[in-house]
């Protein structure tokens, strides 16, 4: 099982009632305000302590109790008590703070506080309390959450599939005995029906449920992730209590889609603004003849001090980081695809550097609370005005002066189209993949059986990315009520050892089994058949693959797995006739559609926000809503400063080449998918460019000046579509 290898799911939502629940009976308990006990708990969103004329309520006081106590802090931040009073009180919330901003105990201390209303004032019996569910996509922030939480003698844990074996048990029987008061686990996690079940079966249920990133269950946002749609889902089904929504962007559109998703009416959203006036706010045109590399070296020493540099590709974080090296720089490039190790390396050295620059993708910030960052650099241009405020937003957060600077280039939107026209499957994508999931194989299933699929087969014999494979399976599990995920399993494991000593002192059954199995054996690596081996040792599949997790976390063994498959458990027999199938294909190309035009007009906003007449910092506070929040002028941005107008150079698109496009023709001979051609003239991969070995004909990328949706027409003519 994996939380991390396809990521799909989806929507649906509803209705939980906010708990009933009253929080704290009056004249049971002896918390240190004694005038709090008569204070009424007020349903509304409560103001802070200061703003309150009356006494403050006892959930206000328990609150506050705790975060001294367990958290050993002396007063809350922003609207963290409103949010944290309101949940006690059995409300639901959306919590939109920034980054820093103080999400976390939004939850915690609600967490803490059912656990002391029921043990000092007997208001549910031992053993079912309950517990709080926190659902992030973030594994690695999750564990040290989780181990600050039990320094403070909080009992917290994680779920996902990191844990070894020992702690998984363990876990399992915290939850089944009602010890834990928080636990956390990946998105992913729902779609395994094992899991759901137990949560589902809790003593006491799940008191809370806390939603972090919860712009991903926008569409609208610009990080919609699938499985996020199936948390309200899965709120509904298992009664959670209540639920907090956190995220650090939301326009108010995403704030009104997540209170919608889980029922949260409009006195639940406590917002507070990321403007901040410490930031001096920079933007500059280049044209394509500009010297652009040599405006960043100039700008770096101007203003030296610990340092991001944001670029698209994961390449270009490697070559500007040379570059930046070569100048004399202490840079070091940053990607989702470098080794765990060397990135960690990196973000360790920046968080006590004084001086060094990193050269990222948008995969590094996530989680760094480094107060000194001096300047954000952003080399090209993010997807939207959520991701730019969000980047520029790790800049100065102990309070003191940092610039950001933003440079703009038409070369970074053919970059970004790569993304947003890549995504799009074809139309003959869409009915290949109908057509692999409605097979004749499959015609006389019903509902409640079953059926597994390789998704990554599928991938490469439909040409969808796993990103995009994912939305579509979400949308079939949720728009259309096919199927459930219901969980992922490995189908191919090797191993190469590391610790022959270890190994062979684990005399553990699944151990024995694993080190006699029959099974090829390289020089290297040693191939387990792992169906057969839990078939013939009847020792479950589970403790095997935990066996070997673990090994690999202790260093013991070397591990690979391969050949995800994925189960769905059908709602209804699958389409069978032509035309049920169409109109699913109708529906799900529509719906690609709508989202390629929104990705576009997304970039075309921060562009907008950066090129018109206005404070960028007022601009910015008008897209997500918080106008009130900064005055007419911020006075520290590039409009505030000079008066004049960031004007993208005009450097239009070019016509595709008749010549080029000839050539094209002449050396791919696909002719069933004019989008396919299209994608290899703009330079954009998919899998079956890179299966048919199309990116290594020079005509890949030769018209990538040329406008994507012109391309198109071009050889849709072209192939007589
Ligand atoms: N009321 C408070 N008083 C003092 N420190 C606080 C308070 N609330 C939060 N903090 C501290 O602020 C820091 C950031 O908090 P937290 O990690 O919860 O922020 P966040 O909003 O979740 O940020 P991110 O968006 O990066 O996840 C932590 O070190 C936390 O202990």
């Amino acid at each position: 099982m994996s939380d991390d290898e396809f990521g799909f799911s989806f929507e649906d939502e509803d209705d939980f009632a906010a708990a009933t629940t009253a929080v704290v009976p009056s004249g049971k308990r002896d918390l240190d305000h004694a005038d709090s006990e008569e204070a009424t708990v007020s349903s509304k969103r409560l103001k802070t302590g200061n703003d309150l004329k009356t006494a403050p309520s006892p959930s206000i006081v328990l609150a506050n109790r705790i975060l001294r106590e367990r958290f050993g802090l002396n007063g809350f931040r922003l609207e963290q008590q409103g949010a944290i009073t309101r949940l006690i009180e059995g409300g639901s919330a959306v919590v939109v703070f920034p980054t820093g901003g103080g999400k976390s105990l939004c939850y915690q201390v609600p967490a803490v506080a059912f656990r002391y209303q029921d043990e000092e004032l007997g208001y549910r019996k031992p053993g079912q309390s309950g517990l709080t569910l926190v659902i992030s996509p973030l594994i690695a922030l999750m564990k040290d959450q989780v181990d600050a939480l039990l320094r403070r003698g909080i009992k917290a844990a994680v779920l996902n599939s990191s844990v070894t074996r020992d702690q998984y048990l363990v876990t399992q029987d915290d939850l089944r005995n009602g010890r834990l008061d928080l636990i956390y686990c990946a998105p992913e996690r729902l779609n395994n029906e094992g899991f759901t079940a137990s949560l589902k079966d809790l003593p006491g249920g799940i008191r809370l449920l806390a939603v972090d990133e919860a712009h991903c269950i926008s569409e609208w946002g610009h990080s919609f992730r699938p499985d996020y749609l199936k948390i309200a889902r899965f709120a509904e089904e298992a009664k959670v209590e209540r639920v907090v929504c956190l995220t650090a962007t939301a326009t108010p559109k995403v704030a009104d889609d997540i209170r919608d998703a889980f029922s949260i009416p409009q006195e639940g959203l406590f917002r507070t603004t990321m403007y901040r006036p410490n930031l001096r706010l920079l933007a500059e045109a280049n044209t394509k003849d500009t010297d652009y590399k040599a405006k960043l070296f100039t700008h770096l020493r101007k203003y030296p001090g610990p340092t991001i540099v944001y670029v698209t590709l994961q390449k270009t974080t490697e070559t500007l980081a040379v570059e930046l090296t070569a100048k004399g720089f202490r840079a070091r490039p940053y990607h989702a695809g470098m080794k765990p190790d060397i990135r960690g390396k990196t973000q360790d050295d920046f968080l006590v550097s004084s001086d060094m620059i990193v050269v990222a993708t948008i995969a590094f910030g996530m989680g760094i609370d480094k107060p000194d960052i001096r300047s954000i650099v952003h080399f090209d241009i993010p997807d939207s005005i959520e991701s730019y405020s969000q980047q520029i937003g790790r800049a100065g957060r102990d309070g003191k002066p940092s610039v950001c600077m933003f440079y703009l280039a038409t070369k970074d939107f053919y970059l970004r189209n790569i993304f947003t026209y890549g995504d799009r499957p074809s139309l003959r994508s869409l009915r290949l993949l109908l057509e692999d999931i409605c097979s004749p194989a499959h015609a006389n299933l019903k509902a409640g059986d079953t059926f597994t699929l390789s998704l990554y087969t599928q991938s490469k014999e439909t040409d969808i990315k796993a990103t995009i494979l994912g939305i579509l399976y979400a949308q079939m599990e949720l728009k259309f009520k096919l199927f459930r995920a219901a969980g992922a399993i490995y189908n191919n494991y090797k191993y190469s050892v590391k610790d022959a000593n270890a190994l062979s002192r684990d005399a553990s059954p699944a151990a024995s089994a694993i080190k006699k199995a029959p099974g090829k054996k390289g020089p290297k690596w040693t191939q387990i058949a792992l169906e057969e081996l839990a078939k013939s040792t009847r020792i479950p599949r589970a403790d095997l693959v935990r066996k070997l997790d673990e090994w690999n976390d202790r260093g013991t063994i070397q591990l690979e797995k391969q050949g995800v498959e994925n189960t769905f458990r059908l709602e209804r027999p699958l389409p069978s006739t032509p035309k049920e199938i169409d109109a699913i294909i109708k529906q799900l190309d529509e719906a690609m559609e709508a989202t390629e035009k929104q990705n576009i007009a997304r970039t075309e906003s921060l562009l907008n926000l950066i090129t018109s007449k206005r404070c960028f910092s007022r601009a910015i506070a008008d897209y997500f809503g918080e106008s009130s929040d900064v005055s007419e002028v911020c006075g520290h941005c590039t409009w505030c400063e000079t008066g004049k107008q960031v004007i993208l150079p005009n450097e239009p698109p070019q016509l595709p080449d008749p010549v080029k496009v000839q050539k094209l023709l002449n050396t791919i001979s696909v002719r069933d998918d004019a989008r396919l051609l299209a994608k290899i003239a703009f330079g954009i991969k998919s899998p079956r460019i890179t299966d048919m070995k199309l990116a290594q004909k020079d005509v890949f990328e030769s018209m990538n000046v040329c406008n994507f949706q012109e391309l198109l027409r071009v050889f849709t003519k072209a192939c007589g579509m």
